[in-house]
This record gives structure tokens, sequence and C-alpha cells, in this order.
């Protein structure tokens, strides 16, 4: 590139799809979910490359992220990509520093959601102008550039740039065999799309036959509701795939700590392989409690764990035998690569959160680079699928026999078609305009 790429400019968008209209995604706290996107675009004074990146939310509030992505945009317009990705750890740093933002979290909520947009959306750039796929250009560097992409504040008691680097070491000289290996055959996935809590009976028995005939090995359903409905939909899931395939629950933190416990000793039966986020995304103890009393049924969480500090604390508690990490829950890439290395260090597999929109086509580059160049491995680990919403995207992910195939294209798989983000424009695009009339006449 002869003139250095100058980010001129940064837009914010709201997108929201009206998924609630079919209950897609629908949990027993999330009951009417329209699945959303807080859509950022890096333009450029090189037109051929923007950088994309979003943060998901299910509707409402999703204007506050919007807002919150505006007011970080002094950290990165007028700046140079090179100024960036010549120190990425100290990128990451100072888009989490400004003293009078970090106020609003710190590293948490709303403000830290905007910084997984902008932080995704500098990469997908990174990715773009180097030409290779997010996870490609990641695998691709030596242990030392992969360790300067993090910054270790909070964490180095659980893990130190030099036990990561040795670590990294270690995957480094056996690369090539897990890429090919990836290329070939995919990396696993599991679905949670006969699952949501607002379908019929028949429409999840006739999912988990399609999902079986697919070549799913897991399945994941949604409990937390009323624990004789939970038992009767895990009967019938159990009929439609028999005993072979495994079975996960999700009871989205419905449950208090000793209610958690009971409950699961009446779902044991069903014989599940994870509870998920069975309570407060917050309590590590009570996480450390459940996992005690439901062992061996192991406890899944980080859909809603704010960042590396939480999940290092989870993980140090042995409150997490499953690392659920998410791709812009948590301040976007950099921060992913503080939790897959801590989790790599306690031996705790890392199983992303995905679905909703636009997660499916970002995890799939992080646990690919967890296999590669992290943990070497991609044993007891599966990235969630939900099919909903892949036609929006420019490369949408690719399944085969029940498993991600590698994204080809130079990004991070993030960009969204124009004309999906013009007609899911909320308010105004013709979807929500013709809804929100509908409304307002009845
Ligand atoms: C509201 C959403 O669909 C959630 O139910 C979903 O993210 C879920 O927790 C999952 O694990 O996929
Ligand atoms: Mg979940």
């Amino acid at each position: 590139m002869n003139t250095p790429i100058i980010i001129t400019e940064l837009l914010s968008k709201d997108v929201r799809f009206p998924t609630s209209d079919a209950l897609d995604g629908s949990d027993a706290m999330n009951p009417d979910p329209d699945y959303s996107a807080a859509y950022v675009i890096l333009k450029t004074n090189h037109p051929e490359f923007e950088g994309h990146g979003l943060t998901f939310t299910i509707g409402r509030g999703n204007e506050l992220c919007v807002a919150a992505i505006k007011a970080l945009s002094h950290l990165v317009v007028g700046k140079s990509l090179e100024s960036f990705t010549q120190n990425m750890g100290g990128f990451w740093k100072m888009i989490t520093s400004d003293s009078q933002l970090r106020w609003l979290g710190p590293e948490k909520g709303v403000i830290h959601l905007a910084t997984g947009a902008v932080v995704n959306a500098v990469w997908d750039l990174y990715a773009k102008v180097a030409g290779k796929p997010l996870w490609k250009l990641i695998a691709d560097m030596s242990p030392e550039e992969f360790v300067s992409c993090i910054d270790f504040t909070y964490i180095t008691d659980a893990i130190t740039p030099n036990e990561a680097l040795e670590l990294l070491k270690k995957q480094e000289t056996t690369k090539h065999e897990r890429i090919a290996n990836l290329l070939e055959n995919g990396y696993p996935a599991y679905t949670t799309s006969a699952g949501w809590l607002g379908y019929s009976d028949e429409k999840m028995r006739r999912l988990c036959r399609e999902a079986k005939a697919e070549g799913f090995k897991h399945m994941k359903i949604k409990v937390g509701s009323d624990l004789q409905d939970d038992m009767r939909r895990a009967a019938i899931i159990r009929e439609e795939i028999g005993d072979d395939l495994q079975l996960m629950m999700d009871a989205n933190q419905k449950w208090d700590v000793d209610e958690a416990i009971e409950n699961m000793a009446s779902l044991k039966k069903f014989n599940p392989y994870w509870i998920e986020e069975p309570t407060s995304p917050d309590d590590i103890l009570g996480h450390a409690k459940i996992a005690e009393a439901v062992a061996p049924i192991k406890v899944a969480t980080g859909e809603h764990c704010q960042n590396r500090v939480i999940f290092k604390q989870l993980i140090q508690a042995n409150a997490l035998q499953i690392c659920q990490i998410d791709s812009c829950r948590v301040g976007g890439v950099n921060e992913i690569l503080a939790i897959l290395l801590i989790a790599a260090k306690y031996n705790v597999p890392v199983c992303p959160h995905a679905g909703g929109v636009g997660l499916c086509e970002y995890v799939q580059h992080l646990s690919m680079i967890d296999y590669i160049a992290v943990s070497g491995t991609t044993e007891d680990r599966i990235i969630e699928f939900v099919d909903h919403l892949h036609e929006h995207f420019f490369e949408p992910v690719v399944i085969k026999n029940g498993a991600y195939m590698p994204p080809k294209q130079p990004g991070y798989s993030i960009t969204m078609k124009p004309e999906s983000l013009e007609t899911y424009s909320y308010p105004n695009g013709e979807v929500w305009s013709k809804k929100l009339k509908a409304t307002t006449v009845n």
C-alpha cells in the first residue's frame, strides 16, 4: 500500500430483525428477542477498504449501543490503521482507557459492547488489508506477535506474557497440520435451532429430525421456565434424538443457586452434557457451588460474562467447565485472545456462544484460532450453530456434516449486505416502518 490507510469516518447503524414474530431465539429469560446489531462501518481514504463490525443485542436498547459506539469514534477517526496494527495490545488499551468513557464501565455493559463492535471493525479492516480471513491472519502470527495483541492488565495472576509465549510456542511447529485438517473437515458444531422455548412440540420434533439428518451430534434446548414443562420437552427431544447424541440445557440465568441444584437433580435423568447459565452471570461462587453439586454434568457460561477478569475468576474457582466466549460481549478480538490463553492454561474447553445475528459468522474464526494456535485440539469443543439470518452477510457460514468450514474471504466475515442494512434499519427501514405503522393503526 503506497499511501497509509487512514480511518476517515465512523458510521454507526441501528439494525433490527423482527425474529420475535416467530419466537426464534426465545428462552426462559428472553421470551421475545428481536435479533439486532449495533453496526459499525469504518471508512478509510482507500474506498476499497472498509472495516465492519457489530455488537449484538436483542432489540430495545440497541440505540444505546449505537450511541456508545459513536462516543468512541474520536479514538479511531483520523488515525492510521498501521498505528494500531504495529501494537495491537496498545491499541486495545487505548480504546478501553478513555478516562471519561471508562467511568461508564469499566469494561462492562453498554460501553464494552460498543468497544467490542469498534475493536472487531478494526480487526476486520486489518484482515481485509492483509488479504486474509481473520483466523488465518492470527494463526499466521508468531507467538511473539500473538502475545503483543493482548493487554495483560488484571490477569497476570492467572497467566503472564511469558507463560502465554511458552504455551503458544508448543503449538507453533504443528500449526500447518491443524490448518490442513480444518480445511478438509471443518470445526465441529452443535445446534440450538430446535430448542427455542416458544416452539411447538411438532416444530421441535421436525427440527430435531432435520438436525440429526444434517449430521449434528449435539443439540441444545432451553429450560428454566417450569420444571414439569422442561421435563416434558426434554423427554420429547430425547425420544427424537435417541441416547447417542449429546443433549445440552440452557437456563438463561433463571434460577437461584439452590434452585439450580434442585432442578438439575430432576433433569439429570435426561443425561444432559452441560447446564448453561444456571444463575446470575456475575455469581462466581454460586456457579462454583452448582458445579460441585451437579458434577459430572458440566457448568457452561460466558455469553453474559462481561470481561476477561470474570472469566479468569470463574476458571480459577472451578466454577465453569465449559468456557463460552462471546465475540462482542467482551471487548472484541484482543480480549478474546486473552481468554483463550487462560482457558488453555487451565485446560478448560472453549465452546463459543453464537446464533443471534452475525455471532456464528464471528466465532467460527475464534474457535479456529484456538485450535490452530492456542489449545491445539478440538476435543470436547464445539461451536454453537443457529440457522437464522445468515443470508444478510456477504460470506455466510458454511456448515458441512455438522461442522463449520473455514471462511475464505479476507476479513472477519461480518460485512452485511447494504440492502439488508437499509431494509432492517430501525425505525425507518422498510420492514420497521410498515410494522410500526401497523401497530399504531391497531
Ligand atoms: C435470546 C437469545 O436467543 C439466547 O436465548 C441465546 O443467545 C442463547 O442463550 C444461546 O445460548 O444461544
Ligand atoms: Mg445460552
